[in-house]
């Protein structure tokens, strides 16, 4: 059976599940954010800065941030998007000794009165976190009661704890065509993907990529998303960003299944994403 707690993060509420064979999961409900996910051996897979705010002021460097309805600057609102910024609603919790999951739901309702006002748009979204085994899975939903079509993009921004970028890379992307920050779009003809400098990447979606480090293999997939993003900010980037210690760069990637451009959802309609991660 799993066991569900009540737990505060900093100063945030969260929501811990440990299943039935002892993988662990942490997830605030400050942007029904991951915080922490150990497998059964108790190694934790996610990295979260240790300079991010963590009272619900400013969005968590770190952990996976639910992005919606817009994936950065891809929109015309708040860079990013507001969930990960919102207070969502734990809605459902349980497990047996295969499976353990929680789940959390975000609404117009619930939205603060600034975000509200950005977004005139009924919507419902869901994020069921499930550990299953040596593996995590995201289920991801974004369903549109209104009586109107809306744009929207999503993403989950994971970023990996890495130990060290140096013994770090991608492998599943030679052949695939990407778009880097300098705009340039270019295929990769190599096998594996290293981080020697900055790295903001676009990719088309494939249905699966492996990352390496110096002592893990995580099986990353996704389902219903359309690109892969690959971000770690290189050493300058990262100087600029107050939220992250000068040296930290060098223990994340963030690689994340995303819906880069707001394309619209009918009304009445439902998109979902699964996002796995196997270790
Ligand atoms: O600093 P944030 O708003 O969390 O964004 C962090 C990063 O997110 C994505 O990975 C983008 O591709 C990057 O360009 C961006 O810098």
């Amino acid at each position: 059976m799993a066991v569900v707690t009540m737990t505060t993060y900093g100063d945030l509420p969260a929501v811990h599940i440990t299943a039935a064979d002892g993988a662990q999961a942490t997830v605030s409900l400050f942007g029904a954010h991951l915080l922490s996910w150990k497998t059964a051996d108790g190694k934790e897979r996610l990295f979260v800065s240790s300079r991010t705010p963590l009272d619900g002021s400013k969005a968590i460097r770190g952990g996976v941030p639910v992005i919606f309805p817009q994936f950065n600057v891809r929109g015309p609102g708040l860079r990013h998007g507001f969930a990960r910024v919102s207070n969502w609603r734990l809605t459902s919790q349980g497990g047996d000794a295969g499976s353990s999951h929680l789940e959390f739901s975000l609404r117009r309702e619930d939205l603060d009165a600034e975000h509200a006002q950005a977004w005139p748009h009924a919507f419902a979204l869901t994020l069921r976190f499930t550990l299953h085994g040596d593996a995590l899975e995201m289920d991801y939903t974004v369903h549109n009661p209104g009586a109107s079509a809306f744009p929207f993009g999503v993403a989950l921004h994971t970023y990996y704890e890495v130990g060290h970028l140096d013994a770090t890379s991608i492998s599943g992307l030679q052949g695939q065509q990407y778009t880097d920050h300098h705009l340039n779009t270019l295929v990769q003809d190599y096998p594996a993907l290293h981080f020697t400098e900055k790295h903001d990447r676009l990719y088309k979606s494939t249905p699966d990529l492996t990352l390496n480090t110096a002592d893990a293999t995580l099986r990353l997939e996704q389902q219903g998303f359309s690109e892969w993003v690959v971000w770690n900010p290189g050493r300058a980037d990262a100087a600029a960003l107050v939220d992250l210690a000068d040296e930290e760069y060098l223990r994340f990637v963030c690689i994340e299944p995303a819906r880069i451009d707001q394309q619209p959802l009918a009304a009445g309609a439902t998109w979902t994403g699964r996002h796995r991660i196997g270790a």
